[in-house]
């Protein structure tokens, strides 16, 4: 009854005719009627009166005898669960992953066994340090979930849309969390790592290095989650049917290539819109735009990993694609959204240790420590040990064991035999031919808490890192740094800083310093291995050098006025679908304006809450009374600027040129500013949008 009830609660409100009854005091019933279900309690009791509690008289106490109350606030009153300690904002879809060619050499995995074969998904994208009421574009990891619901167990490949992790060793994750979390005694600031206590620990913390230079890239702040990469970080194996094992890296490949947003722009989406990867997830699925990733793998044996000065279990580094190329071996497509928020994506547990045979772990201390720390965590947020009883985290394969009891078990044991082995013939029985075997690696030593040597190298891949990137790439990195580090009040802090950059690039470490006015350099930091120079930057790791070369599944946003031209207008929109973006319309007032030759062009938004960050390039179709208008609004005028300041691509009529003057815009700019006339022009502009943003402004607008 419920699911109906929520179904139905996604077509818009209809504003049909209700069986409905004015109340004693004027409070509005609504009144069951042919198909419209009865309220019931929780226990299916009908419900009279849903307005009002038991009271004696009118005017009267409430009566503790009101069980329908009792039960409706009681529930209410329970309806939190503590939000996950870290990736507490997440966003989830389902889907599918289909298998490209059969990598039965490498694993036994059933998933990789056969062409062609779906297995169903579901992701979870999320946020670190944020609290679950937190903003989507916070700078930050993003967390990128994915659950397979493989023919032999869940596979929970539990990743993030960076390769590599700020610490080495489990141990740190802790104080990892609570020096970028909010500060304990004054619980601010939230979803932001430009504070004190992050710094302090992180400039004490050198292995974080290569870390810090990717959270501090335009890779913290992407678009959305379709284009963004996905990273298993750690080296795990493959597991063949003679029990042979291969390393393995997982990349998960946007099909709509990467992008990123500008920080200026972050902090001002931040505002008009917290919720805008949420809704571009939601939105692009709903519409039937499915995102698109393609898994693509590192594969290596042991004499390759040995070819490294730098140690494939060290989750602080990456083996460049160069050096290794990643091979597609299918694809992941998100096609469906949850029906219920909660029962989904907030109840879905992720754990790293849930892998299905074929799939097994390297020994890198991260992972080991994670494979601990995810049970006992959704043991902790869930309530219960029958959290595997919930549908989202129940396998969707026959599976049967001996489990039984606890806290709302929903799946109990059926019959007398809850134990094996038992002499009643009845299974279920192990199977050791199908069932999971641990890779059988050989492992000796002394019981030592010591990092290995191979893992003291903490500056070579941060600068491999750095000069991977294009100029206005390395310009972001350091305009991040000068931000989060301007928070910080702590001179020594901030001095500390500069010394570990300055391991990393000479020109980072005196940019960032000058910004900061840290008048004496400090030393470099003391390195316990010399950072390696010889390293051939990878510009795989460039989100500007691998962009989509499309303007598919991006969005324009067109500001129109009264008198516009209908058949321009049409024709933008024409351009704007052939190439598989979306375009979405601003005007003065949300009812939207009527064009020239009378016909009228709905809005989606008014002005003040449809500014120009919302979309990835801006269209200013306007008549001239119509652009003398919108220049009196502060609005506009923004709209216009913050375009021009974020690099798009701006196409205008002639009509627009008041405004584009009113916000200091030059028409005659750049190549980025489109005078739009005809057809061809419409279709000129979406073109030049494959771009997506004209970088060589950036040096004139100062981002
Ligand atoms: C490579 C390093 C790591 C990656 C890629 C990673 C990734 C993630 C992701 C994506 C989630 C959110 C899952 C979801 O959407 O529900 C998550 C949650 C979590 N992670 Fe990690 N993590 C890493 C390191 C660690 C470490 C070292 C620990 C602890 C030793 C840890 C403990 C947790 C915990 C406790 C949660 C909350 C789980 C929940 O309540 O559902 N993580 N992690």
């Amino acid at each position: 009854m419920a699911q109906s009830r929520q179904r139905s609660e996604r077509r818009p409100a209809s504003g049909r005719n209700q069986n409905v009854e004015r109340g004693n005091g004027g409070e509005l019933h609504q009144l069951a009627e042919g198909e419209t279900p009865v309220l019931t309690t929780a226990l299916g009791t009908p419900v009279s009166d849903d307005q009002n509690t038991l009271k004696i008289g009118e005017r009267g106490p409430s009566l503790i005898e009101d069980s329908h109350f009792r039960d409706k606030i009681f529930h209410f009153d329970h309806e939190r669960i503590p939000e996950r300690v870290v990736h507490a904002r997440g966003y989830g879809a389902h889907g599918y992953f289909e298998t490209y060619e059969s990598l039965a050499k490498y694993t036994r995995a059933d998933i990789f066994q056969r062409a062609g074969e779906k297995t169903p998904v579901f992701v979870r994208f999320s946020t670190v340090a944020g609290n679950k009421g937190s903003f989507d574009l916070a700078r930050d990891v993003r967390g990128f979930a994915v659950k397979l619901y493989t023919k032999e167990g869940n596979w929970d490949l539990v990743g993030n849309n960076i390769p590599v992790f700020f610490i080495q060793d489990a141990i740190k994750f802790p104080d990892l969390i609570h020096a970028a979390k909010q500060e304990p005694d004054r619980d601010f600031p939230q979803a932001q790592t430009a504070h004190d206590n992050f710094w302090d620990f992180i400039s004490l913390m050198p292995e974080s290095m290569h870390m810090i230079m990717w959270i501090m890239s335009d890779r913290a702040i992407p678009r959305s989650f379709r284009f963004m990469q996905g990273f298993g970080v750690h080296t795990f194996r493959f597991v063949s049917a003679d029990d042979e094992s291969t390393f393995v890296k997982f990349i998960w490949k946007p099909k709509l290539g990467m992008q990123s947003v500008v920080w200026n722009e972050a902090v001002k989406i931040n505002g008009a819109d917290p919720d805008f990867h949420r809704r571009d997830l939601w939105e692009a699925i709903q519409s039937g735009n499915f995102p698109e990733w393609e898994l693509t793998v590192q594969l290596f044996d042991q004499d390759f990993a040995d070819s490294f000065d730098f140690d494939v279990l060290d989750a602080t580094k990456i083996i460049p694609e160069e050096i290794l190329k990643p091979i597609p071996v299918g694809r992941l497509v998100l096609d469906r959204m949850p029906d219920n928020f909660f029962a989904e994506t907030e109840q879905v547990a992720f754990m790293t240790q849930n892998v299905p045979p074929g799939i097994d772990f390297s020994n890198d201390p991260l992972l080991q420590g994670r494979n601990f720390s995810y049970l006992d965590t959704q043991l902790k947020r869930l309530g219960s040990p029958n959290f595997t009883h919930l549908p989202i985290n129940a396998p969707k394969c026959p599976f049967a064991h001996f489990q039984q009891d606890g806290h709302m078990a929903m799946r109990n044991p059926v019959g007398r035999a809850n134990y094996e082995p038992n002499s009643w013939g009845m299974g279920p029985r192990e199977d050791p031919q199908r069932g999971y075997r641990s890779f059988a690696d050989a492992e000796q030593g002394q019981k030592v808490r010591l990092r290995a040597e191979s893992f003291a190298d903490h500056y070579s891949q941060a600068r491999l890192f750095f000069n991977s990137q294009t100029p206005p790439e390395q310009r972001h990195i350091v305009m991040a740094l000068t931000f989060e580090l301007s928070k910080v009040q702590t001179p020594a802090i901030r001095e500390r800083m500069v010394s570990h950059l300055l391991n990393i690039d000479e020109a980072l470490a005196a940019t960032v310093a000058d910004k900061l006015g840290i008048r004496k350099m400090p030393s470099p930091a003391d390195a316990a291995v010399p950072p390696r120079d010889d390293l051939e930057p990878s510009p795989a790791l460039s989100i500007i050098n691998n962009g989509p070369e499309s303007f598919g599944g991006r969005k324009v946003g067109v500001l129109v006025s009264d008198g516009v031209d209908a058949a321009l207008f049409e024709q933008l929109r024409t351009a704007v679908e052939k190439e598989g973006a979306v375009m979405e319309v601003v005007a003065a007032k949300v009812g939207g304006v009527d064009a020239a030759d009378g016909t009228q062009i709905e809005a989606r938004h008014m002005i003040d809450g449809g500014p120009s960050v919302l979309f990835d390039a801006v269209v200013l179709m306007l008549s001239e009374p119509g652009a003398e208008l919108l220049a009196k609004e502060a609005a506009a005028k923004d709209f216009v600027s913050d375009a021009f300041a974020h690099c798009k691509f701006i196409g205008f009529t002639s009509g627009a040129e008041a405004l584009l003057a009113k916000a200091g815009v030059d028409a005659d700019a750049d190549e980025g500013l489109i005078r739009l006339e005809s057809n061809k022009t419409a279709e000129k502009f979406v073109q030049a949008c494959r771009k997506l943003r004209l970088w060589a402004r950036e040096a004139a607008v100062k981002l």
